[in-house]
């Protein structure tokens, strides 16, 4: 007889799953090797930015006081007694009616509020010295960019769990962080089990096929920030697959097998779990694909018995494994963005189960539009490629006709959803 499983619901399962999460650690890498990870502390203002009163434009910085009653019919005339460049500091006081060649950037002189713009000023020479002639008059704080109007000492500026993009890392380099706190990459082993697997160099030949789901799930353990020790591809032998597994469970945070979960002759994660001593948390889900993902635990290990269908391992692994990653990398949205969006084409077949269908986003006149990216079957690739989000279409009798709407969660985002289920 064979085994019956009983499916349990998509949020169980991750809660399941999520009451083994872990906080992670922190690690200071050079701020040149930042990208991509993610701070493992708040992002705090170490001072004041800018930390000088400074001209945004190239000008005279003056004293606004002394150009009241400035016109077309009234111009002003003022000294310039000193031209400084950004990064020089004044040097001389500015007394009324005396003004200070400077550039954009450089900080002003302390008597000086305003700055007036090198195109409304004419440049006039009289016994020797330098003057300026111009018809206006300028408020106090006119064109100054002051002290703290950027960022002030003490702020939180980027938030702990937050991944590094190019913008925090120019923050990151304003503040003097040379070394950046970003949580250590959690380790995640990966076999690929089938003895219908070949290299991906091997030619083709009869009954077998080219592994590609250790190259898919190495590259959503990367887009998720952890990093991916590959152990290989296990042929489907009880002995040998089960001491590689128990070998590498030593060497790892979490074990991923891809294949060999459902109810077939040479499905052994099964027995190998059992063999572990490990706690099978389910072996059904009521999704589709992926409705064989099952996961277990041994110890605080998590071992992530991912489909061996290739749209149901992507699945799997964005639904189980990303939260357990991000949330080691600090994050309080561990989960995948959810966002609405409207059918664009019908789907019209009932399924008991919720679906995670693959799809592409798009904007038709400001409407976010999702359409399937290729064959909803969960032994289809190609789908996967042009994929940028999973719809969830959930389990019941009727289908969807285009237009409804829809969830769809977002595959490439980073900024993630505390709870979507
Ligand atoms: N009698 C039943 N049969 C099946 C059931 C069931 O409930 N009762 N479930 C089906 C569902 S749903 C799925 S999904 C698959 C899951 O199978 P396994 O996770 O056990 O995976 P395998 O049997 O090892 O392989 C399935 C399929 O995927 C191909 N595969 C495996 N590894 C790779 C790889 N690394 N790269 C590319 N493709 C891979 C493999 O050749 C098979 O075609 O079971 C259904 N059966
Ligand atoms: O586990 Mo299967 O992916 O439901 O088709
Ligand atoms: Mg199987």
């Amino acid at each position: 007889m064979v085994e019956r499983r009983t499916p349990i619901s998509v949020s169980d399962a991750v809660i399941k799953v999520m009451s083994k999460k872990q906080a992670g650690e922190a690690e200071w890498v050079p701020i040149d090797q930042c990208d991509r990870r993610f701070l493992a502390k708040d992002i705090v203002a170490t001072h004041d930015v800018p930390h000088f009163n400074r001209s945004p434009y190239d000008g005279f910085a003056l004293r606004s006081i002394d150009t009241a009653g400035a016109s077309r019919e009234n111009p002003l005339e003022f000294e310039v007694i000193e031209e400084l460049g950004a990064g020089m500091v004044p040097t001389r006081p500015v007394n009324p009616f005396q003004a200070v060649r400077i550039m954009t950037g450089t900080q002003m002189p302390v008597e000086c509020d305003a700055v007036i713009m090198l195109e409304l000023t004419q440049d006039i020479e009289k016994d020797g010295r330098k003057y300026i002639r111009f018809k206006r008059s300028l408020k106090k704080g006119e064109n100054v960019s002051f002290q703290g109007e950027d960022a002030s000492e003490g702020e939180v500026l980027v938030k702990k769990g937050t991944a590094i993009n190019p913008g925090i890392k120019a923050v990151l380099a304003t503040f003097g962080y040379d070394k950046v706190p970003v949580a250590k990459k959690p380790i995640i082993g990966l076999f690929a089990t089938g003895s219908e697997l070949l290299d991906v160099s091997d030619p083709i030949e009869p009954g077998k096929i080219r592994n590609s789901n250790s190259y898919m799930i190495s590259s959503q353990i990367n887009r998720a920030g952890a990093e991916v020790v590959y152990f290989g591809k296990l042929v489907d032998e009880l002995e040998v697959s089960y001491e590689a597994i128990e070998n590498a469970l030593k060497k790892v945070d979490i074990l991923i097998t891809t294949g060999g979960v459902s109810v077939g002759d040479f499905d052994l994660l099964p027995d190998i779990y059992q063999r572990l001593g490990a706690e099978v948390f389910f072996n059904k889900v009521g999704m589709r694909p992926g409705s064989v993902t099952t996961i277990a635990a041994l110890q605080n290990k998590l071992l992530f018995g991912l489909s061996g269908n290739p749209s149901a391992c992507y699945v799997g692994f964005e639904l189980f494994v990303r939260p357990i990653i991000r949330t080691m990398l600090f994050s309080e949205k561990p989960h995948l963005q959810k966002v609405q969006a409207a059918l664009g084409a019908d789907f019209k077949k009932p399924n008991p189960f919720t679906r995670f269908v693959r799809t592409k986003l798009s904007f038709e006149d400001g409407q976010l539009v999702v359409v399937p990216s290729g064959m909803d079957k969960s032994n289809i690739t190609t789908s996967l490629a042009g994929s940028d989000s999973l719809t969830i279409l959930p389990g019941g009798t009727r289908g969807f006709e285009e237009g409804d709407t829809v969830d769809a969660l977002l595959l490439d985002d980073q900024e993630g959803s505390s709870w979507p289920w």
